[in-house]
């Protein structure tokens, strides 16, 4: 029962609606398990049936089952489910041995087979990442998820970190197939190389010591089912679900101390994690590549603030806002190369040269060393062609496109001049299907900056923002906000323009 009790504050406290479908009583409190006892698969069937006509799930996350008549019934459930909602995601928590020991059932990976067939998420701990492969003896947590992926086509595999050695850090793992999951939410492709199959990365965290921590695996899947159902691409949702469990894990390392480290608890599930601390650092290929490279030049504001940002696409443009006075502006070229691309960003960097206007360019890192821009802006598509420590060296700017908090967090370890979180609306400059932010979004992404009295990477915020609802993003507190067709296709460009810049400021 503690694993449903774990599981409806979980979902409650991060706002999602939870049907609950307990498979056994269980005898236990956070010092041992000392009995289980199974419900009927009859019992539980009339149950699904039941509930499945208040509310179809989006998501479902599956806990302890009790014995192989329990495996059996539920795999028949979720295959008949899957013909039914067809974007249906299963995430399962492997529950075998209780953490505070004892076992709360005797089922064998045979047994199991089936059931993980059918699942997209899985959330092993190590042991148990370990008794899904039969690999008792190698920690290299890459080829034990791997391998549990391979095994059971298993589109996710998430180890938790809990067990692992290291004393300072806890490190969770995740191994995800791309072109699977999510379909339909664009969790198809992995934007920064399209040409891979599957991503890995480890979210890392200082470990925190606390009696505290029953029910905390179960928090975990549970979490992690719960930002899933509200549409967050697994690389958020993971991210999101780590900082919940630091959150949750440091509310109940004060109880640990207030209790002087010797009595035993419930983890604390609390609600939506908002604070920066909270939240991970990310580890992926890229940032162990720029692990040891400086930060790039600031955009020297000197208490300045960047105000409106016109990304535009012709020198025509260029020519008719350098003289505006504005702060910042950049070339976005698309469609043109060879010569004739070199010709416009070389002409465009010159032409600015005179104004006090920080330029710019949009994808062409090399042309923009090449020719002395001032920075240079880059997407999730170009980040891992493009040479970071190149541009770094040479002394440009550099802007960084984000869409979500796994994204946001690497970018911002990369310590970029500013950060950009798009798209905010939806917009029909650029194709940003899955990628819409909203307002809440982005507050929550500017909350993973560190305190104002540290140092901030300005942030600027881009998509379908316009002279009507411009405010509405200001009053997050970005710094600046990023337009394209506000002022090209409006009837009257600088006087779009001027009211643009008028809004900013005033938002200061
Ligand atoms: C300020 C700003 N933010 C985001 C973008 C988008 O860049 P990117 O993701 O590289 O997409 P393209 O602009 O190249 O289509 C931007 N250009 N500027
Ligand atoms: C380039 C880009 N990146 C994210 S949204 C976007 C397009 C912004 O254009 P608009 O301001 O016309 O919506
Ligand atoms: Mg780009």
């Amino acid at each position: 029962m503690l694993g449903i009790a774990a599981d409806i504050k979980t979902a409650h406290g991060l706002g999602v609606e939870v049907c609950t479908l307990i498979t056994a009583n269980t005898v236990q409190n956070s010092h041992q398990l000392t009995s289980v006892y199974p419900i009927s698969v009859d019992i539980l069937q009339q149950q699904a049936d039941i509930l499945i006509h208040d509310k179809p799930p989006s998501v479902i996350k599956i806990g302890l089952l009790a014995n192989t008549e329990q495996v059996q019934w539920l795999t028949r459930l979720l295959t008949r489910y899957k013909k039914q909602i067809p974007d249906l995601l299963s995430v399962y928590d492997p529950v075998g041995q209780a953490s505070v020991g004892g076992s709360f059932n005797t089922l064998t990976l045979t047994q199991l087979t089936p059931l993980l067939q059918q699942i997209e998420v899985i959330t092993p701990n190590l042991l148990e990442a370990k008794a899904l492969t039969g690999i008792s003896d190698v920690i290299n947590i890459a080829q034990l998820a791997e391998k549990i992926h391979h095994d059971f086509s298993i589109t996710s595999v998430l180890i938790k970190g809990g067990h692992n050695d290291d004393q300072q850090n806890c490190r969770d793992y995740c191994y995800h197939q791309l072109n699977q999951l999510n379909k339909a939410k664009q969790d198809s492709q992995y934007p920064r190389d399209k040409t891979k199959t599957a991503i890995s990365y480890h979210l890392s965290s200082n470990r925190v010591n606390t009696h505290y921590n029953h029910g905390g695996g179960c928090s975990f899947a549970t979490a992690l089912a719960s930002f899933l159902a509200q549409g967050y691409l697994i690389r958020d949702a993971f991210t999101l679900t780590k900082a919940f469990i630091n959150q949750g894990l440091l509310a109940s390392e004060h109880l640990s101390a207030e209790n002087g480290h010797q009595y035993y608890g419930a983890f604390d599930q609390q609600t939506w994690p908002s604070t920066a601390s909270y939240f991970p650092k990310v580890i992926d290929e890229l940032s162990v590549t720029y692990q040891l490279l400086p930060a790039f030049n600031s955009l020297n504001l000197h208490g300045k603030k960047l105000g409106l940002y016109p990304v535009i696409g012709s020198i025509y443009w260029l020519k008719r806002l350098l003289p505006l006075g504005l702060e910042i502006i950049q070339l976005r070229i698309k469609n043109v190369s060879g010569a004739a691309l070199e010709q416009i960003i070389s002409e465009a960097i010159a032409l600015s040269k005179p104004y006090k206007t920080r330029l710019f360019i949009n994808d062409y890192w090399q042309l923009a060393i090449k020719h002395g821009a001032y920075g240079v802006h880059i997407g999730q598509e170009d980040l891992s062609d493009a040479n970071l420590a190149q541009i770094q060296q040479a002394g440009l700017r550099l802007g960084i496109s984000t869409h979500g908090c796994y994204e946001f967090l690497l970018a911002q370890q990369l310590q970029p001049s500013y950060l950009a979180i798009g798209a905010i609306f939806p917009t029909k400059t650029k194709n940003m299907t899955g990628q819409i932010q909203g307002i809440d979004n982005l507050q929550q992404l500017l909350a993973l900056r560190p305190q104002p009295s540290k140092k901030q990477i300005p942030v600027v915020a881009i998509g379908g923002i316009n002279i009507t609802n411009a405010a509405q993003v200001l009053a997050t507190g970005v710094e600046s906000i990023a337009v394209v067709t506000a002022i090209t296709e409006a009837k009257e460009p600088e006087q779009a323009l001027k009211q643009l810049v008028t809004l900013t400021l005033a938002s200061y």
